[in-house]
């Protein structure tokens, strides 16, 4: 096949649809709350000629959030570099916490080192300079290290991630998270292949069908989120999902929120790991809701995927009780209608007397607002009453499919003031010292908050 040169393409630097989007996450969320330490090796490490190496912020971000909600304490790293994601999960595990790192370069981790031993974190660190392969088969050669891991980070050859999978399933816990990185390579992934320079062309191979083989595992739960570079997942699950999954390989097609660079990515994240994993019913709801005039209302499927991965408990509030009923016979048919208790009014009342009962504080594990924007802040301090410590909340639309980062001329008139709240309570979030957040950049943009005390 002839190949057309002038259409090959460099590499994006973000998979959103703007840098101007990308760098609002970082300056508003990511930034602000990075640890000093971890600035100063991102700046070290931004001279160097393979800068783009390194872990992204925003995906490091969320890793740090991953870590705590398993409490984290034996982790192994496979692809240190100068040491930024290293660095990131030393200092988030606690004190007696452990991380196996392997790298083939010892000298890009020096680079590094100075500011983790500044740190005081370098004790956490078993730095080990070899490929990563031999390395996990011999921690497999002690048994007591099978099941013995609570999380691991993948950021290496991608030509050996089956390898370092098959071996990463027996030294994880279940219920251990095994994040792998760069699974959407700047969005080649999603790409024809005529428009993918040659030198990269492999490699992108390789993650397509790393991504196929990893979402058709019934071994684990994923969540493939479109943060940094691409990170997907894995949380290892006692039950099997194969049947699940069979059923489920049939496609209804979701609305788009269109935050990333193409609408191909997005239904490259939705066909390749989400559709083929959605249950049955939530797919028969999608279906029923897509015909609503207001159908894009309805929570993106791959910031649903994520949720699903955190914990879930439900008095749901909405001031319409009409739509709720549209997707009520599918709730009831799936067996789960007893576990919801609806409540058709404004929240904020409803809280306010939730707060009223005294037992209700600090007794919620999860909380999802995705209604009035004006109302954010309200919620937020009723919410972070009634969760528990280390309980989430997760605020929805924060990306509002882009205008957060847009010059305000380009914003519609009828959007302004909507578009103007969320940027007002991204910052108050970002500023709030109760919460530890993660703003990911799925669906139409999630922030997600953990209670801190
Ligand atoms: C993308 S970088 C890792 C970035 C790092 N996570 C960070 O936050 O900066 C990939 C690293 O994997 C290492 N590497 C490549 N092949 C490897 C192998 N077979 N075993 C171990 N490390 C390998 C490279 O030396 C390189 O430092």
């Amino acid at each position: 096949m002839e190949q057309n040169v002038e259409n090959i393409r460099a590499p994006p630097k973000s998979l959103l649809q703007s840098d101007d989007l990308y760098q609002y996450i970082l300056e508003t969320s990511v930034y602000p709350r990075e640890p000093e330490f971890l600035k100063e090796l991102r700046h070290v490490t931004a001279s160097h000629p393979r800068a783009m190496m390194a872990t992204a912020p925003d995906a490091g971000q969320l890793m740090a959030m991953l870590l705590n909600l398993v409490n984290a304490k034996k982790t192994v790293e496979v692809g240190v570099f100068t040491g930024y994601s290293l660095l990131l999960t030393a200092l988030t595990i606690p004190e007696d916490g452990k991380i196996i790192a392997i790298d083939v370069n010892r000298e890009t981790f020096e680079i590094g080192l100075p500011i983790i031993k500044k740190a005081g974190v370098a004790d956490k660190i078993d730095f080990i300079e070899s490929e990563a392969l031999p390395v996990l088969d011999q921690l497999l050669q002690n048994h007591e290290n099978e099941g013995s891991f609570d999380f691991a980070f993948v950021d290496a050859d991608k030509v050996s991630y089956r390898n370092y999978h098959e071996r990463l399933m027996k030294l994880l816990k279940v219920n251990g998270l095994v994040v792998y990185d760069n699974t959407l390579r700047r969005g080649f992934v999603a790409m024809p292949e005529a428009l993918v320079p040659e030198h990269r062309k492999q490699d992108r191979e390789i993650s397509i069908e790393f991504n196929k083989f990893l979402a058709a595992d019934p071994r684990i739960q994923i969540s493939h989120a479109s943060l940094g570079d691409g990170i997907t997942i894995y949380k290892f699950a006692a039950r099997t999902l194969s049947e699940e999954m069979e059923q489920n390989a049939k496609k209804v097609p979701s609305p788009s929120k269109g935050i990333l660079q193409s609408e191909d990515l997005y239904q490259y994240i939705l066909e390749t790991s989400v559709y083929p994993r959605e249950p049955d019913v939530l797919k028969e709801l999608r279906h029923v809701t897509a015909s609503h005039p207001r159908a894009i209302w309805a929570t993106a499927p791959d910031a649903g995927q994520l949720m699903a991965m955190l914990k879930l408990q439900i008095i749901a509030i909405d001031v319409n009780r009409e739509t709720f009923e549209i997707g009520l016979p599918v709730i009831k048919k799936a067996g789960v209608a007893d576990k919801i208790d609806f409540i058709e009014s404004e929240a904020l009342p409803v809280l306010d007397q939730q707060l009223h009962n005294h037992g209700n504080e600090g007794s919620f594990d999860f909380a999802f607002v995705d209604a009035d924007k004006v109302n954010y802040w309200n919620y937020h301090e009723r919410l972070l009453k009634l969760l528990k410590v280390d309980g989430l909340v997760v605020y929805d639309n924060t990306l509002r499919r882009g205008f957060v980062a847009m010059p305000e001329a380009l914003v519609p008139e009828h959007r302004k003031k909507d578009i103007e709240l969320t940027i007002e309570f991204n910052k108050f979030l970002a500023a709030d010292p109760r919460i530890q957040i993660s703003h990911a950049s799925l669906g139409d943009g999630i922030i997600i908050c953990r209670r801190l005390y």
